[in-house]
């Protein structure tokens, strides 16, 4: 049977590329740990996800190019979390926003396609417009949610060098300084992979997760060029990781513009205030959009 059409007209990289054109290069997380949601007068329960989960999608509206909900944060109240993050990603996508799921999947065969149809599927009530994947199965592992965001015009972000210190051990092994370390060919796996699928000047489909605390020296050594991708780099560790503006552009460097920075905690701690919330999504906006602007 043939693939069905897919309701997206333009892929996920230029619908990407356009947000933050628009908005700038933030991107929201919306990550309800317990202790947020206490700070937030709310209870640790379906109704006070949603009702988090509602109030931070209202304040990234119009300010930011994408969110990014942490699903485990969502899964650790069963189905009915799962049910407020369908809703949440519903809503996201009636008011403009870009969503990106972070569930870091990895499995193989049949199993990968059912994460890549729950994940990437038009019919799936959990689609997102991105979602995060682990390649430590093997990159071409994830083939069925590459194909697929190919055809449903979604996107995936493959880690590649994460944002916590311990992610270096796996991620820098093998590195020979000429691109042969497991970081560097996950990312010339990408670039392949959006070589082959990419039109004219638009980003491919399969982005990466680059830290922006993993830092300028790293990146060299590991001989990688980011820029080669010719996808977005989605860029933890901003805020309450300790990068600030300075390390995304030494970790980035002429890959900068590429570079989608997400800050969770750091935005949300400004609640449950929502002038405060807010606040705090267009005071960082505002840092990014000048780095972007190169001032
Ligand atoms: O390398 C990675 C990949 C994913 N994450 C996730 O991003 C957010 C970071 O939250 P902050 O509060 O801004 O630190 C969280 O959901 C992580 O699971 C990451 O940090 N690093």
């Amino acid at each position: 049977m043939p693939e069905p059409a897919s309701v997206a007209v333009l892929g996920f990289g230029p619908r990407l590329q356009r947000a933050m054109t628009r908005n700038g290069p933030l991107c929201v997380g919306v990550d309800p740990h317990p202790a947020l949601l206490s700070a937030w007068d709310l209870a640790d329960d379906a109704a006070g996800l949603e009702r988090f989960s509602r109030s931070v999608l209202e304040a990234a509206t119009g300010r930011c190019a994408a969110i990014k909900p942490q699903v485990a944060l969502f899964e650790r109240h069963g189905s009915a979390g799962l049910a407020v993050l369908e809703r949440l990603l519903a809503e996201a996508a009636d008011a403009d926003v870009l969503t990106i799921a972070d569930a870091k999947r990895g499995d193989i065969g049949s199993t990968m396609a059912a994460y890549a149809h729950a994940w990437l599927a038009d019919d799936s009530p959990l689609a997102a417009d991105a979602v995060t994947l682990s390649p430590y199965l093997g990159f071409d592992s994830l083939r069925p949610a590459l194909d697929l965001a190919a055809v449903t015009g979604r996107g995936v972000f493959v880690l590649a060098l994460t944002s916590n210190p311990e992610g270096a051990a796996v991620q820098h092994a093998g590195d020979d300084g000429v691109g042969g370390s497991v970081a560097a060919r996950i990312c010339a796996a990408a670039a392949d992979e959006n070589a082959a699928r990419r039109s004219a000047d638009s980003w491919g489909p399969v982005g990466l997760v680059v830290g922006a605390t993993v830092g300028a020296a790293s990146i060299d050594r590991l001989g990688i060029d980011l820029a080669a991708v010719a996808g977005p780099l989605l860029a933890p560790g901003f805020g309450a990781q300790g990068a600030g503006v300075a390390e995304v552009a030494a970790t980035f460097g002429p890959a900068v513009p590429a570079a989608l920075v997400s800050s969770s905690r750091q935005i949300l701690t400004a609640g449950p205030s929502m002038a405060e919330v807010r606040a705090a999504v267009e005071r960082t906006a505002e840092e990014l959009r000048a780095l972007s602007r190169g001032r």
